[in-house]
């Protein structure tokens, strides 16, 4: 376990350039393997979940060439070779369920391990996957430790589906299916996350047929194969987001490099609430403060101020952990409202170590009365990336000494992210804990 020490109160300044986006990174490295053709990859960042999928793909026989300093990977799926009795996938990381399509499509068979679920949040199903693979033709049989799913002679039957709701991996699990399908398949309520689309845009680059990028109807007409190519990702939203926020908590004046604002006018908005103004210009978000935050009263009488968060195009739930950080920071109150998981706000007990006041009011929602003082704290993050740096934002705001114990899930998503952080000025490090 790896805790981090946070010396807080000092206002953090200056530029950064962030990373890719794992969740577009992973759902792309699992597509890959639709692919027999060389595929170059850039600005593949450093991080845990990335090293465990090219661990795989490594003991599958597959050509892997990466250097990190440079963000270069060169994918060759030439040679790969799958047996499902013994191979196992990674666990502990959701898209770990995303490998799957391209081994049923390349070796008629795959496993879904027991431990898929990756952060926390609540209840992860795989059952809206487990019927995508069915209605693509997968024969699914349960073992002791997984899931064991085979296809006749490799060929996948096109389908139109409509989901229960708009689930991310899943969605990209129908397209993967649909890819190298006989046919053309259609998905309803399909999600449309700006890393959905990146990924869709991968996969057309690859070849694959798809129509509806970024709405909820997807339909995809199969090929025969799929080519290579090269591809470069796109700036990550949540780093985009978690710097600013970070220059908001802190009082100091931060700027992001981000090539997609048009992404962001609810986000904008979401952090006016707390007092904090985004402006973008010449291809730079910079946050804006003007004295201590304070949370935007509501015209609307008694009633509190309230952050929702659900499928794009609303808030990302994954964005719900900084903006708390905010909420208990700016004076005033604010609803958190996550409407995707059923456990995701059980840490208001971190945060009331701090002498935060923040208030569970059931599984999705929690209530923020913000602007107490703070002191600093030693605190536990929970197996939540984001909860991990929402915690650390709330000790970077207060001066003196603080310590975030497990802080480790941050090394799933944000690569060389402390060091990042000390660039801007803050005194973080990283000390292995029991
Ligand atoms: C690798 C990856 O991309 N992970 C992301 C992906 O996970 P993932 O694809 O697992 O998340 P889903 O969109 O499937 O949602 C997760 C869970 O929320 C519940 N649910 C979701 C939506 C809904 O309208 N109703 C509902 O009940 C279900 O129990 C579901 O299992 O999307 C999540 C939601 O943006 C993000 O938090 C994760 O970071
Ligand atoms: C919850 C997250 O990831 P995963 O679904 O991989 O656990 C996340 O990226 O915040």
């Amino acid at each position: 376990m790896s805790n981090l020490i946070v010396h807080g109160g000092t206002p953090l300044a200056g530029r950064i350039i962030p990373s890719a986006n794992k969740n577009a990174v992973l759902p792309i490295l699992c597509a890959t393997l639709l692919s027999a053709e060389p595929i170059r990859l850039h600005g593949v960042p450093e991080i845990t979940d990335v090293k465990k999928i090219l661990e795989v793909f490594r003991n599958l026989g597959s050509r892997v060439e990466v250097d990190f300093k440079t963000g270069l990977l060169d994918v060759h799926h030439r040679d790969t070779h799958f047996d499902a009795s013994k191979d196992r996938l990674p666990e502990e990381m959701r898209s770990s369920i995303m490998l799957v399509p391209g081994l049923m499509a390349r070796f008629g068979a795959a496993r879904i391990e027991d431990d898929v679920k990756g952060c926390t949040l609540g209840m992860r199903e795989i059952d809206p996957h487990v019927e995508v693979f069915e209605r693509f033709g997968a024969q699914v049989e349960r073992q002791p430790d997984g899931l064991l799913l085979h296809v006749q002679a490799a060929k996948l039957h096109a389908n139109d589906h409509w989901t229960d709701y708009a689930s991310v991996t899943t969605t990209e699990n129908f397209v993967l299916c649909a890819a190298l399908a006989d046919g053309t398949s259609t998905l309803m309520n399909a999600a449309s996350e700006p890393h959905v689309q990146e990924f869709c845009l991968f996969l057309q680059m690859l070849g694959a047929q798809i129509e509806g990028l970024g709405t909820s109807k997807l339909k995809i007409s199969g090929v025969d194969r799929l080519k290579g190519g090269e591809f470069t990702f796109a700036e990550d939203f949540h780093e985009i987001v978690t710097f600013l926020a970070l220059g908001a908590i802190t009082g100091g004046d931060v700027q992001v490099k981000n090539s997609t604002p048009e992404q962001f006018p609810l986000i904008d908005r979401t952090f006016a609430k707390f007092g904090v103004r985004i402006e973008h210009k010449d291809g730079w978000s910079r946050a804006i403060t003007d004295g201590p935050l304070k949370v935007k009263e509501p015209f609307t009488r008694n009633i509190l101020q309230k952050v929702e968060a659900a499928p794009w195009p609303y808030l990302p739930v994954d964005l719900l952990p900084i903006f708390v950080a905010l909420g208990v920071k700016a004076e005033g109150s604010v609803m958190f409202w996550n409407k995707v998981y059923d456990g995701a706000m059980g840490w208001t007990s971190e945060l009331s170590k701090f002498g935060a006041h923040a208030f569970l009011s059931d599984p999705h929602r929690m209530v923020t009365f913000g602007g107490k003082p703070l002191a600093p704290a030693e605190v536990e993050s929970p197996y939540i990336i984001r909860v991990a740096i929402a915690l650390l934002m709330v000790a970077a705001s207060i001066k003196g000494r603080s310590v975030i114990r497990n802080a480790t899930p941050i090394r799933r998503a944000h690569p060389h992210f402390v060091e990042n952080i000390c660039t801007l000025g803050a005194r973080i490090e990283w000390v292995e804990g029991d």
